[in-house]
């Protein structure tokens, strides 16, 4: 697949504060029963997700990004970069993409951009209400 910077979604800024915690999901937009890609805008799909870190979370300070089928969990460190394909090499959705943010401890807050490359251009001339969605 060919990228440029006209592949990216307009950017999303994620802000948790102590406790709150984005659940288990998929960055991939789903099929629907009529094969359209549901909550996509341009029948774009997520490919990569590159989610920048605005914020350092100590070790015991919680917030990782967590990939239950990989088992794997990343603490946030200010100006890191987490990047992962959503979909397969033939584009197909890859469930094992599964994540979540975990929520920070007490005290703490955590920051980070999302970062969305789809697989054709995303052209921002849809409707704002269309392309500001989660
Ligand atoms: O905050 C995180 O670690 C993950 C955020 C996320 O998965 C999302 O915003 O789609
Ligand atoms: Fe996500």
């Amino acid at each position: 697949m060919e990228v440029s910077a006209r592949h990216i979604e307009p950017l999303q800024l994620v802000r948790y504060a102590a406790t709150e915690r984005f659940g288990p999901h998929h960055d991939y937009h789903e099929y629907n029963a009529d094969g359209k890609l549901g909550s996509s805008v341009q029948g774009e799909q997520r490919a990569f997700t590159v989610l920048v870190f605005g914020a350092t979370l100590g070790p015991d300070a919680g917030g990782e990004t967590h990939f239950p089928h990989l088992h794997v969990s990343v603490a946030p460190r200010l100006g890191d970069a987490l990047v992962w394909a959503n979909v397969g090499a033939d584009g197909a959705p890859n469930p094992r993409s599964l994540h979540e943010g975990r929520p920070p401890a007490a005290g703490n807050g955590k920051l980070a951009i999302n970062v969305w490359v789809c697989d054709r251009e995303f052209t921002t001339s849809e409707t704002l209400e269309r392309v500001v969605r989660t």
